[in-house]
């Protein structure tokens, strides 16, 4: 569903930060990707989803759905970022002047779509009850999941995670990451989490270094992933 061809990103000439990547993803796969700070992880995740370019190649770098990514004009790639993918990341974090049902109601208010599934996805994050309150009333446990539910709940086949329980105590990001991966295993979608935290990655079905010579299989399958398929 997505695939990655000799993707490069350079900001400093003749220092890249990225040099020809090449993996593809598969619908409904969970993949983690781990890798030293610093090693263009989160340029990884801009570049897939179309929110940074990448550095010119013969064949296009990013395909998703056979669609290539970087020969979109800017409103293109808006309305394929709105309708295929989902964020659960800082730079999209739940908007703090909206209800809870209104930030999870905005993916498909964006995309025309029927806002009657905000509840259902917040009943699914375990909020039921509280879509009329505001971010401001909530845990930093309790906002991931409005972001979870915010990033799923217009059906999108692409999810992008970066550090999706960073700043949380190792009990909640335990529980956050089930329920992602519960959610995703629902839904269908192929998710890529990037993270530093080990116990996250044991989610995934899969887990990737990122290092300066590309993207390599940390494990095959994870353990935990496995256990709960
Ligand atoms: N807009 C930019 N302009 C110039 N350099 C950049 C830009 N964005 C990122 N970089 C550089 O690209 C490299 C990779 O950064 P990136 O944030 O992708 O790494 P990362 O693996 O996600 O790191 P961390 O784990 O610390 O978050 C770094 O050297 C960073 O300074």
């Amino acid at each position: 569903m997505l695939v990655l061809r000799n993707l490069s990103k350079t900001y400093t000439p003749g220092h890249p930060v990225l040099a020809n990547l090449n993996w593809e993803f598969k619908a409904g796969e969970f993949v983690a990707i781990m890798g030293e700070s610093g090693v263009g992880k989160s340029t990884l995740l801009n570049l897939i989803a179309g929110l940074d370019q990448p550095d010119t190649t013969s064949t296009p770098p990013v395909m998703l759905d056979g669609v290539a990514m970087t020969a979109l004009d800017d409103d293109a790639a808006t309305r394929l970022r709105r309708q295929k993918m989902g964020f659960i990341f800082q730079a999209f974090h739940v908007l703090p002047h909206l209800t809870l049902h209104q930030n999870v109601a905005l993916p498909l208010l964006l995309n025309g779509m029927s806002r009657e599934r905000a509840n259902e996805m917040l009943d699914a994050v375990g909020l039921r009850g509280r879509a009329d309150d505001y971010p401001h009333q909530l845990s930093g446990g309790q906002l991931q999941r409005v972001a979870i539910a915010r990033a799923l709940v217009h059906r999108p086949g692409l999810v992008l995670a970066d550090e999706p329980t960073g700043n949380l105590d190792p009990e909640t990001a335990h529980s956050i990451l089930m329920l992602l991966r519960n959610e995703i295993k629902a839904s269908g979608a192929c998710t890529i989490m990037v993270t530093h935290s080990h116990a996250a990655a044991e989610m995934a079905d899969l887990t990737l270094i990122l290092t300066k010579s590309g993207l390599q299989v940390a494990k095959s399958v994870n353990p935990i992933a496995q256990e709960k398929q």
